[in-house]
């Protein structure tokens, strides 16, 4: 790679020809397939944003200039060209290069993401306070169409209309979020898609009316006029109208014609978007034939683009989509709603199977909540099936709309508790707490892939919200043979010993397992009881276990704060029992990436840590 070997540091781009820029952007492409087929990766919004990202770079200095990305997953070949290149063995790995954008690892980041539709706003910020503070930078914020979709967005373009100093909008247009985009927002898109012949046009009449010693007002005139001539002369006009100038489109893929627009924008004053239009996979021909499979992928073989590790067993995903499939079959009062997640989430099938039941909304978590409150006030029995880390968005219309109102909204939950590579953006640790103290809210986590299908059933039919949480990868297979009937708060025991009693929740249950077995080993008895309901609690199995043992032991995937042992302590020290708690889960902080096998043993939630401290605790009674 005789050109990207050149690249070592921040600006080296600067030094290259035109031809040599081209040949870069094939070998960034190059580099981007080798690596990601090895580690896995963010790899079909990357490839759509190499060039992208090199006319950012010729255009602006880092670290002075301030990039934000929306998501961040497509911000590698940023990585690579701001002297990270050499890490990209370890990306998004325990103690390796991470996958979206962290101020910590490199002063060329200017702001940690991982969720969507937040670079808008705080790009707003850096350019506010770039004029507060005095200073000289740009600032540039890159969102997708689909990030586009998020609410937050619009607030923000909201706001930036008041700005009267440059902030240069890229909106990176692919027509694809993870899977298709959907919406309006979309719909309005193709539409200026379609005016990209009047570009040169627009553009040379806003260059030589700019040029007029009274041009901007003329500019001005026409964005008032109600004529038609308008759309002719101003696609974006929604932009327009909102305050923001709107450039564009332009091919995302012809570094020319970046370079070109991009100039233009910095001479704005005010808020611009840049409409750029790319492919998603570009340069790979599995990832251009299938941006969604390609969209995150784990390791590959790069000729036949297939996945190296074939799944063997289902994942609790996929026992939620075919049980929701089963339900959807029998009930037709059930409806699924996504937030953009329909493939990550398993209601594909559902879709496929009931088109006019499904909602994608868009990356709109708040909304998909209100919304399936709607659904729900009306009659129907709403599925919104979501991502622990991403059901965070809608924290106030579930308490406000979804709660308060006592609406059977079923919150299939999926990616709770610790996911792995994508990082602190990601872990799905906070739900329990955050769900649990909700009025109304009941929550309830399956122990195996049998108990997951049951509660799902429990769940729809369950008269107000209720909360079903589980993890990402394999569903467990163990402890079949328990399958008591799913009774609104009760728990179910597996073993009952003496001495020490563990209390675990859902996922947690495997764990469970294996420390039971590990304490037998070491001469401890233990019954393990599975939570089923981290609320309402069992108080009634509680008490009378606590009573009996001398250590209960609380295990969740979830922050010990407001978390199961948290409610499990209070309830026993409301009663006035004072047996020994020890509660295991997630200590005051944020979970770095890595394997969930690797992270587990870092925090000290593995079978042989948690068994370790039991023995401790228990010794010391
Ligand atoms: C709040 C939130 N919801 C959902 C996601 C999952 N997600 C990550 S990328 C993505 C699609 C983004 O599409 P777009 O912005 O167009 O970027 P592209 O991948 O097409 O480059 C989604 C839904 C997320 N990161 N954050
Ligand atoms: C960037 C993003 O938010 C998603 O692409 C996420 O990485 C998907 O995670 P899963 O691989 O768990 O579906
Ligand atoms: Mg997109």
């Amino acid at each position: 790679m005789a050109i990207l070997d050149k690249i070592n540091q921040m600006n080296d781009i600067k030094d290259l020809n035109s031809q040599e820029l081209n040949l870069l952007a094939e070998e960034i492409r190059q580099f981007l397939v080798e690596h990601i087929s090895v580690t896995g990766g963010h790899l079909a919004s990357n490839l759509g944003a190499v060039e992208l990202t090199m006319a950012l770079h010729l255009i602006c200095n880092f670290p002075k200039d301030k990039l934000i990305w929306d998501v961040g997953h497509q911000s590698y070949t940023h990585k690579i060209l701001t002297g990270r290149k050499n890490a990209f063995d370890t990306l998004r790995q325990f103690g390796g290069l991470s996958g979206f954008p962290k101020r910590s690892e490199s002063a060329c980041d200017s702001f940690n993401t991982g969720h969507s539709s937040t670079s808008i706003s705080a790009g707003l910020g850096f350019a506010e306070a770039r004029e507060i503070l005095g200073e000289d930078y740009k600032v540039i914020s890159v969102i997708g169409d689909g990030a586009f979709t998020g609410g937050m967005a619009y607030e923000a373009l909201n706001n930036a209309s008041r700005l009267k100093t440059n902030f240069i909008i890229v909106l990176n247009d692919n027509k694809m979020s993870i899977s298709e985009n959907v919406g309006g927002f979309s719909t309005h898109l193709a539409a200026l898609r379609t005016a990209e012949a009047y570009q040169d046009f627009k553009s040379g009449v806003h260059s030589s009316l700019n040029k007029l010693p009274y041009g901007d007002r003329v500019i001005r005139r026409i964005q008032k006029t109600k004529s038609s001539l308008k759309q002719l002369l101003i696609p974006g006009m929604m932009f327009e109208n909102l305050g923001v100038t709107y450039l564009g489109p332009v091919d995302g893929h012809n570094i020319e014609d970046m370079l070109r627009i991009m100039r233009e924008a910095v001479k704005v004053n005010g808020a611009v978007v840049v409409h750029v239009l790319t492919e998603k996979g570009k340069g790979y021909t599995p990832a251009e034939r299938y941006p969604a499979k390609f969209h995150g992928t784990a390791a590959f073989d790069i000729e036949s683009g297939q996945l190296k590790k074939v799944k063997e067993k289902a994942d609790y995903t996929d026992v939620f989509s075919s049980v929701m499939k089963k339900i959807g079959d029998q009930d037709p009062s059930v409806v699924a709603v996504t937030a953009a997640m329909a493939d990550g989430t398993g209601l594909k099938r559902f879709r496929n199977a009931f088109p006019d039941r499904f909602f994608d909304v868009g990356i709109a978590e708040g909304h998909a909540v209100t919304f399936s409150a709607g659904l729900a006030a009306q009659g129907l029995k709403p599925v919104f099936a979501v991502y622990s880390s991403f059901l965070q968005r809608g924290f106030d219309q579930i308490v406000h709309d979804v709660c308060m109102q006592k609406l059977p909204v079923t919150f299939a939950i999926d990616r709770a508790g610790l996911v792995g590579a994508d990082g602190e953006t990601h872990q799905g640790i906070f739900d329990l707490s955050y769900l649990s103290m909700m009025p109304g809210m009941t929550v309830m986590a399956p122990k195996n892939k049998w108990e997951l299908a049951a509660m799902l059933r429990w769940a729809v039919n369950f008269e107000g919200p209720v909360a079903l949480r589980y993890s990402r990868g394999q569903a467990y297979e163990g402890l079949k043979n328990y399958h008591q009937k799913i009774a609104l708060g009760k728990s179910e025991k597996i073993y009952d010993e003496s001495q020490i009693a563990l209390f675990a929740v859902g996922n947690m249950m495997e764990t469970a397992v294996k420390v039971h077995d590990l304490l037998k080993e070491r001469g401890y008895d233990c019954t393990l009881v599975n939570a089923r309901f981290v609320k309402p609690l069992d108080t009634e199995m509680l008490f009378e276990t606590a009573r009996e043992h001398l250590m209960i032991a609380t295990l969740e995937d979830n922050v010990i704060k407001g978390g199961y042992g948290e409610s499990v302590m209070a309830a026993l020290q409301q009663a006035g029992i004072q047996t020994k708690v020890e509660m295991f889960g997630i200590r005051d902080c944020f979970v770095e990436q890595g394997s969930v096998e690797q992270l587990r043993r870092a925090i000290g939630l593995d079978a042989e840590s948690v068994t370790e401290q039991i023995i401790r605790g228990f010794d010391q009674i």
